[in-house]
């Protein structure tokens, strides 16, 4: 007898965060203080579960009444393929109700679901492409804050420490609005120096600038970034028009990489692949719908030869960079020297992204996607 899809439930729980997001999104350390997660876990009539931590605002109770539920229950859960389409279709008629986030975690969860069922994780399920992958360190976006990073001598201090830490690779997030003075490509490009000249040649370096630089600020910041042998260049304009990346593309020889946060799944990035939009494509399993659609963006890049870097950390993320070697990092972040990334939040019993001294990520053990969850707290937490 098949077994199907049972229960759906989102359960929204307090824990405690140390980071805290300013008025334009970018997330900065904070004195730890009470948030609300919330765990989206779907169950099988075998008693098998699929659990992801996910968005509540992505999956507010309307949308699972309306379109997750109607299109889950009683139906087989290892058929991802058929419910993923069936839930993108959705979509249309949904008239945003129904977001790529959305999808992406359902999905997720599937794929959890599957790997709990045949005791394997996720990463084996996608092939098994390499059990281990080098992480690069994404900072946090600059700051106000002294000593942490408000200078460019800030940037070149924790990016020396980072190498100590084991990292080859490190991203800058330079300064963003809100941030007094920000944007500005002098100091961008201030930032970007100073910790080339900190760290030497033998370190991978990227900027991910300000997403609504001008085309012509966004040419001087790429050809600044050429000067210091920077490996890749990131989202320095708004994403809806793939024209203007086109253009900065044709103009620079540094990798221009994208997009991160385009809607629109695997079709955009075909279109971002075919337009010359992009050097290097990005994929992620919450900006493209999950593992099932990023990996059609990987095969799509492999097709054409590029590379497709996963936006992200997370273990649908990592897990997914068990499908490819054309992903060649995993973005382990946000990084901040008041932050300790490493601390183990309440909710968890162990992070699922450790880094070695070479600055290595091993892909998960544990069957599904990897998280190992403290259910008891989740559960004593729980609010709705
Ligand atoms: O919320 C965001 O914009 C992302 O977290 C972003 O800060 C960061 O993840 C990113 O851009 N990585 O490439
Ligand atoms: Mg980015």
């Amino acid at each position: 007898m098949t077994s199907t899809i049972e229960h759906i439930e989102v359960a929204v729980f307090t824990t405690v965060a140390k980071t805290a997001v300013d008025a334009h999104g970018h997330r900065h350390p904070s004195p730890a203080h009470e948030v609300c997660e919330a765990l989206l876990t779907i169950t099988d009539t075998d008693g098998a579960s699929g659990r992801v931590l996910v968005q509540p605002d992505h999956l507010r109770p309307t949308v699972l009444d309306k379109y997750i539920r109607p299109a889950l229950l009683g139906q087989d859960p290892l058929d991802r393929e058929r419910l993923w389409t069936s839930l993108a279709r959705k979509q249309r008629g949904a008239h945003g109700g129904l977001t790529d986030r959305a999808l992406g975690f359902v999905d997720l969860a599937l794929w959890d679901l599957a790997g709990h069922r045949l005791g394997l994780p996720v990463w084996k399920l996608l092939g098994g492409a390499r059990d281990a992958v080098p992480a690069y360190a994404s900072t946090m976006c600059g700051d106000e804050t002294p000593g942490g990073l408000a200078t460019p001598a800030d940037f070149a201090a924790f990016a020396v420490h980072l190498v100590e830490r084991g990292y080859r690779a490190i991203k800058l997030h330079t300064w963003m609005p809100p941030v007094a003075g920000a944007p500005s490509v002098a100091l961008d490009i201030a930032a970007c120096t100073a910790v080339r000249e900190a760290v030497g040649p033998g370190v991978e370096l990227m900027l991910d600038a300000n997403h609504w630089y001008s085309r012509t600020e966004a040419l001087k910041l790429g050809r600044a970034l050429q000067e210091l042998d920077y490996y890749w260049f990131e989202e320095p304009m708004e994403e809806a028009s793939i024209s203007s990346y086109r253009w900065l593309a044709e103009q620079l020889d540094i990798p221009v990489i994208g997009p991160e946060t385009s809607w629109g799944k695997n079709f955009t990035r075909a279109e971002w692949v075919t337009a010359g939009a992009c050097d290097i494509l990005r994929t992620g399993t919450t900006d493209v719908g999950g593992i099932t659609a990023a990996v059609r963006t990987l095969h799509l890049a492999e097709a054409f030869n590029i590379d497709c870097e996963v936006h992200g950390n997370g273990s649908g993320n990592l897990s997914l960079l068990g499908a490819t070697t054309n992903g060649r990092w995993y973005e382990r972040g946000l990084l901040h020297p008041h932050f300790d990334f490493d601390e183990v939040p309440p909710h968890l019993n162990s992070i699922v992204d450790a880094i070695d001294d070479e600055g290595i990520v091993r892909l998960p053990q544990r069957p599904g996607l990897g998280d190992d969850f403290d259910l008891d707290y989740i559960k004593a937490s729980t609010i709705n």
